[in-house]
């Protein structure tokens, strides 16, 4: 059928459904579906007009309506036109919000994505088509999303997301936020703003993390996919508690930190031996709070410049983990051999008289005492003169100035060999140990390996457990070796059997040889 023709039927079929329609509310109701259902898409946003200002004629309601058009790009020529923030966000505030269920009508596309294991998968896109629209309460306020087609505001070069409708030549689409004219106020200095934090929340979550390991001044980035979480994580579970809430806490306090005039950072030392999942702990924070990881290898930063740069590329909502920190900076192989003695507040000289680096400008301070700087191997050389304090001081300095969120994680085998300026109240927020694998770290693994909650190896388990220092890392290892958890279970259980007799001192051994002989 001819366009022209099709736009007389749907222009005579909006007229009797004027004519015919009892209320106003009956019309409003009856035009809108119509328009959905009749019109093609280049004369539903003339319907939609035509509507509202007949709707308006009749006193609909008799509130005035205000309507915030929303452009993908500033309206006007000319040169470097920006990008309007406010057009993407609500693109992305609404594909979070919009209803499968609850619409008629919704554009729907599906784009390629990772899950948060590192496997293929897919990412459902939902948007409003030209001519559809949507509601969303707010404080008690009825706000209404329109998308409408409209000639373009100069180009229309704005590139399409990906499966959403795109814009090309000179027609564009616009999104409209209408509201009662009354609440101008709440439009304007709430929901606006609260749209904007809710799809920088939405990208947060939806996007790949990273894993960047320092190269020179610069860092390598790679893609993030530790499957470690929370879950997954064998520990005690009043302490895994902890620090979800502490982190949820930090994540929450942009506010708090910004009004006790503190850098919105928080430090972390994670210690215990190696295989009890240190590294596993920082990974799961990351996915946890959506944050990318910074991997500093300070046995590969020579130069406190180099060690600069490198923080101040560093992107918000990141962790910054340094790992095995006694290998890399020993704090007791200073020149005198002693022990720093002063502890207190954090601000002026430091114990190794680094001066105060809370200036985000200063250079960092070379240490007076020298530090003999030490690699696992004792053989990798790190940054001149750096302790562990004063980098603390400094990235303080840095930090405090950027008001960005950032946790930095410091983890060693070895916590009495640190520095105890590094140990003392203010520094690292929160010291957490993880330990040898107790019950109830067990059961998660047990839970995670083979979906079980109980067996009948349990009880041995556990009496064993209570006895032999094993790492998580082992008994993972163990559980590992069969898919049949009965087989499995059995050969942890012989292993730590193993690991008692040899624990045990000789003398005690021969005893339980002889009392299992006599039985
Ligand atoms: N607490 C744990 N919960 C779950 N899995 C664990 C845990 N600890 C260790 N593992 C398993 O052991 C492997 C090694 O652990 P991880 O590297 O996290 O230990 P670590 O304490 O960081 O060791 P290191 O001190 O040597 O760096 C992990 O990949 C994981 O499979």
């Amino acid at each position: 059928m001819e366009p022209s023709r099709v736009g007389r039927q749907t222009v005579d079929a909006y007229r009797k459904a004027l004519a015919t329609a009892a209320s106003a509310a009956a019309y409003a109701v009856m035009a809108r579906g119509m328009a959905r259902e009749l019109l093609p898409p280049e004369l539903r946003a003339a319907a939609r007009w035509a509507a509202s200002a007949l709707s308006a004629r009749l006193g609909m309601g008799g509130r005035e309506r205000r309507t915030l058009v929303v452009r993908s790009q500033q309206a006007g020529g000319g040169v470097g036109r920006e990008e309007n923030l406010l057009f993407d966000a609500a693109r992305t505030y609404l594909a979070s919000r919009l209803d499968p269920r609850a619409m008629h009508r919704l554009g729907l596309t599906l784009a390629r994505a990772r899950d948060g294991h590192g496997g293929a998968g897919w990412r459902r896109v939902l948007f409003l088509e030209p001519g559809d629209s949507t509601v969303d309460d707010f404080e008690g306020v009825r706000f209404t999303w329109a998308c409408v087609e409209a000639p373009s505001a100069g180009g229309g070069k704005k590139k399409a997301r990906k499966g959403e409708p795109g814009t090309g030549g000179d027609r564009d689409f616009v999104l409209e936020l209408s509201f009662d004219a009354e609440h101008t106020d709440v439009a304007m200095d709430r929901y606006v703003p609260f749209v904007m934090g809710a799809a920088e929340e939405v990208e947060q979550r939806d996007r790949e993390l990273k894993i960047c390991m320092n190269e020179g001044r610069s860092w390598y980035r790679v893609s993030h996919h530790h499957p470690a979480t929370f879950d997954t994580l064998a520990m005690d579970p009043e302490l895994k508690r902890s620090i979800i809430a502490d982190l949820d806490l930090f994540a929450s306090r942009r506010d708090h930190y910004r009004r006790i005039g503190k850098a919105w950072k928080r430090g972390y030392l994670l210690y215990g031996p190696p295989g009890t999942g240190k590294s596993s702990l920082v990974a799961a924070m990351a996915n946890h709070l959506r944050y990318d990881l910074f991997d500093l290898d300070l046995a590969h930063v020579h130069m406190n410049t180099s060690l600069q740069w490198l923080l101040i590329g560093m992107s918000n909502r990141s962790i910054l983990v340094i790992e095995d920190i006694d290998c890399c900076c020993d704090a007791m192989s200073r020149e005198d051999g002693k022990a720093p003695a002063r502890t207190g507040d954090s601000g002026g000289d430091d114990e190794f008289g680094n001066g105060n680096a809370s200036d985000s400008d200063a250079p960092l301070p070379p240490a007076k005492s020298k530090i003999k700087p030490k690699s696992k191997n004792d053989q990798v050389p790190a940054a001149e003169g750096i302790t562990l304090s004063g980098l603390l001081n400094f990235i303080d300095g840095l930090w405090s100035t950027s008001g960005e969120e950032r946790i930095i994680v410091f983890t060693t085998n070895y916590k009495d060999r640190l520095d105890p300026a590094l140990l003392r109240p203010g520094r690292m927020d929160m010291h957490v140990y993880m330990g040898y694998c107790g019950w109830e770290a067990f059961r998660t693994l047990a839970r995670n390996y083979f979906l079980v909650d109980d067996h009948e190896l349990f009880p041995e388990i556990q009496a064993l457990l209570a006895e032999v220092e094993v790492t998580p890392a082992a008994v993972s290892e163990m559980l590992l070796r069969s898919d049949d958890a009965g087989v499995a279970l059995r050969g942890l259980k012989e292993f730590l059997e193993e690991k008692k007799q040899q624990a045990m001192p000789e003398a005690k051994q021969s005893e339980e040889e002889a009392e299992a002989g006599k039985a």
